[in-house]
């Protein structure tokens, strides 16, 4: 058996209450999203955006590119941790009008450039603008079925030792059961697999929330 402790009862509640100091812009965006109902089960958890802000504020990521905005809490952790500019992609106007009433009210607005599209239109606009190579963070957290596209596109615009964050890649534990042959599992185990055998990064996969990928480019 491996050696991370599995989070279940009393733990579960207590690592919820020490794992980390929510913003209170971020507390107030996570329960304003509450109210969408079912698809608040989208946002990333406050532990995640802790541990992404920290990463950019350790990496002093300045250009960071993100697939999957929703209403905002994973890109506005991320700008309030430094990052310099962000390029959000999304399709969903409805849920990213929320993201930016959030970016304005914690005065990060002008800092964010949100294309309302796909996320391999953002690449290939990117890449048309001579931005490969440039960026210092991607967080991948939109259609399961477009993780291989974005993994391959942010390998083109990040800069050597850049960092790729995968979200959901333990997918409530679907990964595991063979049982499980749904085209978003099935997408997510084929990434898992090919980031594992991936010499172009240094990875390793933390099992936090749902699973996070981080794929270090190496050159
Ligand atoms: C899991 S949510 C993102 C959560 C967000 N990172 C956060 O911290 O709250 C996934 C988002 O991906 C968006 N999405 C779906 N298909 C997409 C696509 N082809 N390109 C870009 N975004 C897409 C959805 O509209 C949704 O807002």
């Amino acid at each position: 058996m491996g050696k991370t402790i599995g989070l279940t009862g009393a733990l579960e509640a207590y690592y919820a209450a020490h794992a980390c100091r929510e913003a209170p812009i971020l507390a107030e965006l996570r329960r304003e999203t509450a109210r969408l109902g079912g698809e608040a089960q989208m946002q990333i958890g406050p532990e995640q955006g802790a541990f992404m802000s920290l990463l950019v504020r350790l990496m002093g990521a300045r250009k960071v590119i993100e697939f999957g905005t929703f209403t905002g809490y994973s890109s506005l952790a991320m700008a309030l941790a430094g990052a310099g500019r962000i390029t959000c992609a999304d399709v969903s106007k409805d849920f990213t009008d929320i993201a930016r009433r959030y970016w304005q009210k914690a005065g990060v607005a002008e800092r964010i450039d949100l294309h309302l599209d796909g996320g391999n239109a953002v690449i290939a606009r990117c890449l048309a603008a001579g931005e490969g190579g440039s960026y210092d963070l991607a967080f991948i957290d939109a259609d399961k079925s477009g993780y291989d596209g974005y993994y391959e596109g942010s390998l083109l615009l990040l800069r050597p030792g850049g960092l790729i964050l995968v979200d959901n890649t333990l997918w409530d534990g679907d990964v595991a059961d063979p049982m499980k042959q749904d085209a978003d599992t099935v997408a997510i185990r084929a990434l898992n697999d090919k980031i594992l055998a991936d010499d172009r990064v240094e990875i390793c996969l933390v099992p936090i929330c749902d699973g996070l990928t981080m794929a270090r480019k190496i050159s």
